[in-house]
């Protein structure tokens, strides 16, 4: 199966509608591809708060929607990254009534939305996402068929990389492949490649983790995007700073044959 990893990087001062069309034209060049995958927040800015109001959509709003068109036109399974969503008129606004997530969105073949995950675990503490939006409480997987066999994604965002309790469940719930987009920092990059890996040791799961780099309102992103396979080993990995396109070919044969081989996940005590 192969997936092309996008690592995007922009300056704060891009148009949102540029940048929408410049990543749309980017997945519509990966032709070849199986799984195309975004980062988070790539439209609104991951530490752009103050604008994040301004700039929710709903899932069927212009973001997704640029990043369909070009789903099917390579006819590629597409991780779109997040949006922050805003709740449909009359829908449930959610527990604190705000109507607002950081929602992702995974595009089937033919450019249609297949399934969106609203992350789980708010990073910012007191401020940002705890303060702004409403917390996910939905464990999302979808299955993939490639011209390599078939595959169940399990669906993450950025600080829910921390909570090891999250891709064990989605583990339990089938998932072999984890897509893990983010807007990680700089400063604390190495527990990004790290984390990615323990989650793809502990749950023999590959992991796909796209990052952003460039700076965003004043915070400097990680880059270091990175496909890890079932065993653990980095597959490919993008460098800190730049706007990168990785390409990684995971075998999906491999990685059922080693967690038949070497089956841990049998021996949890729940
Ligand atoms: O956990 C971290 O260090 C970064 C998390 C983060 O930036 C996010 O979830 O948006």
């Amino acid at each position: 199966m192969r997936v092309h990893v996008l690592q995007l990087a922009y300056p704060d001062d891009e148009p949102v509608a540029e940048r929408v069309a410049r990543a749309a034209a980017l997945v519509a060049a990966q032709s070849g591809a199986d799984l195309v995958v975004l980062p988070e927040l790539w439209a609104p800015t991951g530490f752009g708060y103050q604008g994040w109001s301004e700039a929710a959509e709903p899932v069927e709003g212009p973001t997704v929607t640029a990043i369909c068109r070009a789903a099917q036109e390579i006819g590629a399974y597409v991780h779109a990254g997040s949006i922050i969503e805003r709740a449909a008129e009359g829908a449930d606004r959610g527990p604190q009534g705000r109507g607002l997530w950081n929602t992702s969105v995974l595009i089937d073949r033919d450019g249609l939305p297949m399934v969106s995950y609203r992350k789980v675990h708010r990073f910012g503490f007191s401020a940002g996402e705890p303060d702004l939006i409403e917390a996910g409480t939905e464990l999302v997987t979808a299955g993939l068929q490639t011209g390599s066999g078939h595959v169940t994604a399990g669906l993450a965002t950025c600080y829910d990389l921390r909570f090891p309790e999250l891709f064990r469940n989605l583990s339990a719930a089938g998932a072999e492949l984890f897509v893990v987009p983010a807007a990680w920092p700089a400063a604390r990059v190495e527990h990004w490649r790290v984390l990615g890996r323990a989650r793809a040791i502990e749950n023999q799961a590959i992991v796909i983790q796209c990052n952003t780099a460039g700076t965003h309102a004043g915070v400097r992103m990680g880059g270091h995007s990175q496909v890890v396979s079932a065993t653990g080993e980095v597959l490919a990995e993008a460098g800190p700073d730049d706007e990168t396109v990785l390409v990684a070919d995971v075998d999906l044969e491999a990685a059922a044959q080693y967690r038949q081989k070497f089956p841990v996940l049998a021996d949890r005590r729940l």
